[in-house]
């Protein structure tokens, strides 16, 4: 049977206890001390594991590079099952840290992560003895829109290594990893992100229990593409979510929503013009597809450049809202359209439509730098905005950000409080 294992990727003993419960009731067989939690508890995590839950295999996630005996027999003298050596590591580390091994009785697990070649590497530390590896594409990588699954495929016809996989599995890519050939299918995010952990596992025990019925192709054939992927993510998550996950960039200022409740997530058409000239704004209505955000820098937030007729003309084309940098006015059509009006100012009266300015260059607005197709989120907190080069990853790892507020909510919900959850006093800085 595939064996689910549960990585406890967080930093508070006390959170990494309660969601390894949670999980094990859920489904999981094997508990990882996640790597940042050796760090941050170090060896007392593995013999509070090892007490908790006497009868699990407890894996640590050292993630060795050198002294490897040393580090193997700490984490075995502490209760663990099977340790974790980087396959980036010198053979001489690995050849020492299965000795250690053996002297301990624990095992070893290879971490194929960031391999140049991990076939090839995986058949040198097979030759060396080692028979667990993990084929894992890491946290950060994830975000660029890598899966380990590609290379489990091809690692499985090449090996009789036992083989575990890693890297952002949710249940329906555990379900493609378990009928891919993995032994031991590891899951962190899905299951201790969760604000339900104990379902999250069930769902991946229950989709790689079923890996013996339906097939590979069925699973992947659900597989969405990247842009849908991204726009899915962008209408769950808040655009406070988002500015998390740009370390509190891209934040408009001074802009906000002028229809209370309504959402906006698309690509921007940016238009620059100047003092209450609307002639710009109202031509990049025309230019835009379905779906698209007008983004206007005005530079006179006390005339305005867009009021009600630019706004039946941006319904009629199915735009998806307007953000400007600049004041609006016809606030009562505005608001009976129910249309997504993000603005800096409301004033009665206009400016001219002259035609000075320019549609779809860089411009800046809200002091943030918009160019053409950047995609642009907007709800009650504000507007950010995501470069497009980077969508995808900030999408991913604003998703990480929501699940983890999530989670904080069930245990604010439980009882625990924002900086009891979070240890805060411990992790306040010194210097
Ligand atoms: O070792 C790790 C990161 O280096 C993680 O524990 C592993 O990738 C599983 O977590 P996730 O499912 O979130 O990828």
């Amino acid at each position: 049977m595939v064996k689910i294992q549960v990585a406890l990727d967080v930093i508070e003993s006390d959170r990494a206890v309660k969601i390894a419960e949670e999980a094990v009731l859920g489904g999981a067989d094997w508990i990882e001390a996640g790597t940042p939690l050796i760090k941050s508890a170090g060896m007392d995590i593995i013999r509070r594991l090892r007490e908790t839950f006497p009868n699990n295999i407890i894996l640590a996630d050292m993630k060795t590079m050198d002294v490897g005996a040393a580090e193997v027999e700490m984490a075995a003298k502490s209760g663990a099952n099977v340790v974790t050596i980087l396959a980036a590591a010198d053979d001489a580390v690995i050849r020492d840290s299965l000795l250690s091994a053996k002297k301990y009785g624990v095992r070893i697990m290879v971490d194929l992560i960031s391999s140049p070649d991990p076939i090839a590497r995986a058949k040198e530390v097979e030759a060396l003895g080692i028979d667990l590896i993990n084929v894992h594409v890491g946290i950060d990588a994830q975000m660029t829109g890598e899966s380990p699954i590609e290379k489990l495929r091809k690692l499985a016809a090449e090996t009789d290594m036992e083989i575990a996989v890693a890297g952002g599995l949710n249940p329906e890519t555990a379900l493609i990893a378990a009928q891919t050939g993995a032994d031991i299918v590891i899951v962190g995010s899905y299951i201790i992100n969760s604000d339900n952990v104990k379902q999250s596992a069930a769902e991946i025990r229950k989709a790689v229990d079923s890996s013996e019925s339906g097939s590979i192709e069925s699973a992947e054939s659900n597989k969405k593409s990247k842009e849908e992927e991204m726009i899915e993510i962008f209408r769950k998550v808040s655009t406070s979510n988002i500015s998390d996950a740009m370390h509190r960039k891209g934040a408009m200022q001074g802009i906000s929503s002028k229809i209370p409740g309504k959402k906006i997530v698309g690509k921007a058409v940016t238009v620059r013009t100047f003092g209450g000239d609307w002639a710009k704004p109202v031509e990049a209505i025309d230019i835009s597809e379905p779906g698209d955000i007008v983004v206007i820098y005005n530079g006179d937030r006390d005339i305005a450049m867009w009021g009600g007729l630019a706004t039946l003309t941006a319904v009629n084309r199915k735009l998806e809202g307007v953000v400007v940098d600049g004041a609006i006015r016809d606030y009562d059509e505005i608001r009976q359209s129910d249309f997504p009006v993000f603005a800096a100012n409301i004033v009665p009266n206009a400016g001219d439509p002259k035609g000075l300015g320019e549609i779809n260059v860089e411009i800046v607005c809200g002091n943030q730098t918009v160019n053409p197709g950047d995609y642009i989120v907007g709800d009650d907190s504000g507007v950010v905005v995501v470069p497009k080069d980077r969508a995808y990853e900030i999408a991913r790892r604003s998703e990480e950000v929501w699940k983890r507020e999530k989670r904080l909510f069930d245990e604010i919900n439980n009882g625990k409080t924002l900086a009891g959850a979070l240890e805060l006093l411990k992790w306040e800085t010194r210097k």
